[in-house]
């Protein structure tokens, strides 16, 4: 574990943390263990969330935001036209790049864990001049990417549960624009409901979704080779692992490119482990092991299922593509098992995919919440207030994330290449957000990096990052592709290039026109007047805003912070709201 840093702020602010935490504090009603604490206290926040996740529930949140198979069935239609070589080996190659993003992002993790960890780090790391304006756009690009994802998913899952009822109606039903976003609206507003309601039980409700997850995987890896091998041939080797395809008008090379797009929204949303760092119990090895084991266990299931689905889809891709149900994986289960196999498999896919917008949602609202915390969010002072009646959860950004999901998912009303749009808002918006502040630590802050107890050594960290960001630029070229080749049309261009361009563009001129004024990086939420000259001026030359003399008080403007960065005692003080 990190003991200093490189400004040597640590050991005194440990024995203030420390001697403040000797306090009467019922132990059930502490929010963190004193280490948590004081590792929140070193970056420069008061433990303000309670701590319910362990590592494996840390882990179970980034795992039922990937959603394994409904994520592979919602994105069939990227891989599917560059043959079973795209959906096999694409799968690998890019699930592979995607672990190692997930390596880099785990070294930072495990030495800096608190919620807002990518635009905090991009502060940290990057040089005097720029870091304001890139912690800024991180911070941006990182809620509206994640936003996205819920948008994506909860529109993933309308599509699915309208394609039960086309499978039951025999085909004879097709859903309009406006039927599906209905069915997205509804869906996002009880993820609202359940993710205010269930606090208390959300990490433990994550086992359950790892558990859903992984019963949904074993059905499909064993009905459809078996039910295929009942009603017809399945593939041979040759197919599975050499038969390359091209239904796109890219060239065959670029085409299976584009098949790396499942992956990357599939095995996505992993920062969710960063997130939730706050609520994490030993946050500095739970953030990394969740990142890589949830990315690590995907790769490889993945690479299993996809497998079995070149095994047994129809070779007829086209058809596949076109089916009728409006999901190329609805009629790759029909084809295997038939119409009632179908019905009970696509039912557990949506509900997991159901579960999956529920996920992210709280991670969303995690995000956006140490972003208000840090005043960079309009609003900022009405979203940063924590409900302690719901259970030390940030209430308003759920509601928030959620209001602003139903907008963005208008565009599921528009056309299907607008709604696609929402898939690639999480890829782009993401990538930019865990690659700027791995490329910050190399190029300004490599001096400043104090590992944690997870680290990948010396040798080795920089390659790894260097890879991590080569990776992730490209990913945002490749998210930014029309699938309807070098001359697109207007209902088959790629918008993401203009919601992604408005995002970035959005929040740079927000941030030139207005918030440099007043963003300073992220602010002191402990105690300030309770640290000597010297750590306040350490944590000053760490880049933390101690929020003196700007009209903005420590703690994102609410009030006097009072308490010391280690535990709260429940209900007692804080930026808590009575809601
Ligand atoms: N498996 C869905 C992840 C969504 C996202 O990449 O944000």
């Amino acid at each position: 574990m990190a003991t200093t840093t490189a400004s040597g702020v640590q050991p005194d602010l440990e024995k203030t943390v420390s001697r403040r935490s000797h306090t009467n504090v019922p132990p059930e009603e502490l929010l963190a263990s004193e280490a948590d604490a004081e590792l929140l206290a070193r970056l420069g926040y008061k433990q303000e969330l309670r701590r319910n996740f362990t590592m494996i529930e840390v882990f179970g949140i980034a795992f039922s935001i990937m959603g394994l198979l409904p994520s592979i069935a919602s994105t069939l239609s990227f891989s599917v036209p560059a043959g079973p070589v795209g959906m096999v080996w694409g799968w690998f190659l890019a699930s592979m790049f995607i672990f190692i993003v997930g390596v880099a992002m785990a070294d930072l993790g495990s030495a800096m864990p608190t919620s807002g960890g990518l635009y905090w780090w991009t502060h940290y790391f990057a040089s005097p001049k720029t870091r304001n304006a890139l912690s800024f756009l991180v911070g941006y690009s990182n809620s509206l990417g994640l936003v996205g994802g819920l948008c994506s998913i909860d529109y993933g899952f309308a599509l699915m549960f309208c394609s039960v009822i086309v499978i039951a109606r025999d085909g004879n039903w097709t859903p309009s624009n406006g039927v599906v976003y209905a069915v997205f609206l509804c869906c996002v507003l009880l993820h609202g409901v359940l993710a205010s309601t269930l606090s208390k039980i959300m990490g433990k409700l994550q086992t359950v979704f790892v558990a859903m997850n992984i019963i949904l995987i074993v059905a499909t890896i064993i009905a459809l080779p078996v039910g295929k091998h009942l009603s017809s041939e399945r593939n041979d080797a040759h197919f599975i692992f050499a038969q390359t395809e091209n239904l796109t008008t890219w060239p065959t090379g670029w085409a299976f490119m584009l098949s790396w797009l499942s992956p990357i929204w599939t095995i996505g949303a992993f920062d969710s482990c960063v997130h939730m760092s706050e609520e994490a119990s030993n946050a500095a090895k739970a953030v990394p092991y969740g990142i890589m084991m949830s990315i690590g266990s995907c790769w490889f299931l993945g690479f299993i299922i996809m497998i079995v689905i070149a095994a047994t889809i129809n070779p007829d891709l086209e058809a596949v593509l076109g089916s009728s149900f409006g999901q190329p994986m609805a009629q790759i289960y029909y084809d295997a098992i038939g119409k009632h196999g179908t019905l009970g498999l696509m039912s557990l896919l949506f509900i997991v995919q159901f579960v999956m917008g529920l996920s992210i949602l709280v991670a969303a609202s995690r995000q956006t919440w140490a972003f208000s915390r840090d005043g960079a969010l309009p609003f900022s002072s009405f979203f940063r207030p924590i409900s302690k009646r719901m259970g030390y959860i940030p209430l308003r950004t759920i509601w928030g994330c959620v209001f602003l999901a139903a907008v963005l998912g208008l565009l599921c009303l528009i056309a299907p290449a607008a709604a696609a749009a929402l898939f690639s808002l999480a890829v782009a918006g993401n990538n930019l957000a865990w690659g700027l502040p791995i490329f910050c630590r190399v190029i300004w802050g490599q001096h400043k990096f104090v590992p944690g107890p997870f680290y990948t050594g010396d040798r080795f960290s920089k390659p790894i990052a260097w890879v991590a960001i080569i990776f992730l630029i490209f990913g945002i070229i490749l998210a930014m592709f029309p699938d309807g080749g070098p001359n697109p049309t207007p209902q088959s261009m790629n918008y993401t290039v203009v919601i992604n361009m408005a995002v970035w563009g959005g929040a740079m001129l927000y941030y030139f026109i207005d918030a440099r004024k007043w963003f300073t990086g992220p602010k002191i939420t402990i105690d300030v007047a309770a640290l000597s000259d010297e750590q306040q001026a350490a944590l000053v030359a760490e880049g933390l805003d101690l929020g003196v003399g700007e009209g903005i008080a420590p703690g994102g403007g609410l009030m006097e912070p009072q308490i010391t960065g280690v535990n709260e005692k429940a209900g007692e003080k804080g930026d808590t709201d009575s809601n």
